[in-house]
């Protein structure tokens, strides 16, 4: 990061997650003045502060559905990153209301308690299923994202709150590749929803980097995507069953609750007025007021032949291209010694 972090102070919210740890690591490494870890589990928090004992690093029980305990750990913090949800596209499609508590209102408490506090910035993490969502999680952190433009769009608010949506993050908790790999590792045939599904795949580097790139970048209300390569999760069941040398047996399961033959990073509408900045799309806040007869001349950013940008349009990966990619990650490594240790 270049920003100078040295007497900065930081808020996580779901600070023990995958993202929250890798991004608490690398703002200590940057410098950071103080790293508040934001959750509901103290046993994880507990194992965090051992592992990492660093005197700068602060631990707060709470739930972002609570207003009270929000507004306790963001008193003193300079910059907030939002990550706490509920990330499950099943279990929020059983307990929507669920959802609806965390990622809708639990961010808003967020965004209420940074304003108060005089948070300079706050970067919301959202995903692709919040584009024409079909599923609670996907509404909720679209709704999350409403959120976050209305405040951008109130007068009289200082804290800058942006937002970034991701696409699948590879070997993230509960997701499908560490399952994959535990099911060929187990010599058990790999459940597949349908081979032709499509998903974009970021590595957790990509995504804390984009959310540095929004920390670094953002203006009131803009949300920031990475561009990424997509692949079908026949091509991915095919890649892991290649790495670890088994035949590729594929159980077919059929599409879950609320699940989308392929997902969409940007709608069209978005594109039409998204920045190309290389790696990344800003999509600025459509900053029109409720006087809508004020713009019927402007109109809205043309869209005839701008596309929703999509799993299905993006860069496809072949099976090749997606062994290459689990390679990179370390627990594919990890996993592939242990099975070489263990045969
Ligand atoms: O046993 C399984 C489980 C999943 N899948 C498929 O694998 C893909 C990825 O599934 P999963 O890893 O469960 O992720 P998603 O349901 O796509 O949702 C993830 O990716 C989102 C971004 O799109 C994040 O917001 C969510 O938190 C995260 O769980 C999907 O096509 C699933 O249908 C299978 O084929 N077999």
């Amino acid at each position: 990061m270049t920003l100078v972090l040295a007497d900065r102070n930081f808020l996580i919210t779901g600070g023990t997650g995958s993202f929250g740890q890798t991004m608490v690591a690398r703002l200590l490494a940057a410098g950071a003045a103080q790293v508040r870890v934001f959750s509901r589990d103290e046993a994880k928090q507990e194992a965090m502060r051992l592992r990492l004992r660093d005197d700068r690093l602060r631990f707060h029980v709470g739930d972002v559905r609570d207003p009270d305990s929000v507004a306790r750990a963001t008193r003193g913090v300079d910059y907030v990153f939002h990550a706490a949800a509920l990330k499950q596209v099943p279990s929020c499609e059983f307990f929507p209301l669920e959802a609806i508590r965390t990622n809708a209102l639990g961010s808003a408490n967020v965004v209420e308690a940074s304003e108060r506090a005089g948070v300079a910035a706050v970067v919301l993490l959202s995903t692709d299923k919040a584009v024409y969502p079909v599923n609670a999680m996907g509404m909720t952190k679209a709704l999350m994202e409403k959120v976050a433009h209305a405040h951008a769009r109130a007068e009289g608010t200082s804290t800058v709150v942006s937002c970034v949506r991701y696409g699948n993050v590879m070997y993230s908790r509960g997701s499908v590749i560490p399952l994959f790999v535990e099911q060929v590792r187990a010599s058990r045939p790999l459940t597949v929803t349908d081979p032709r599904m499509t998903r974009f795949m970021m590595s957790l580097d990509d995504s804390v980097r984009l959310v540095e790139h929004a920390f670094l970048h953002a203006r009131p209300g803009d949300l920031f995507v990475r561009k990424a390569s997509a692949c079908t999760v026949g091509d991915l069941a095919t890649a892991v069953s290649e790495i670890f040398d088994a035949p590729a047996k594929l159980d077919l399961l059929g599409v879950r609750h609320g699940e989308k033959l392929y997902e969409t990073l940007v709608s069209r509408e978005e594109m039409a007025r998204a920045e190309d900045r290389g790696d990344y799309f800003r999509i600025p806040l459509d900053a029109r007021d409720l006087n809508y007869a004020l713009y019927v001349d402007e109109g809205q950013a043309r869209v005839d032949g701008v596309h929703d940008y999509t799993s299905d349009n993006a860069h496809r990966l072949g099976v090749p291209e997606v062994r290459s990619l689990l390679l990179t990650l370390p627990e594919i490594r990890a996993e592939l010694a242990a099975a070489a240790a263990s045969s």
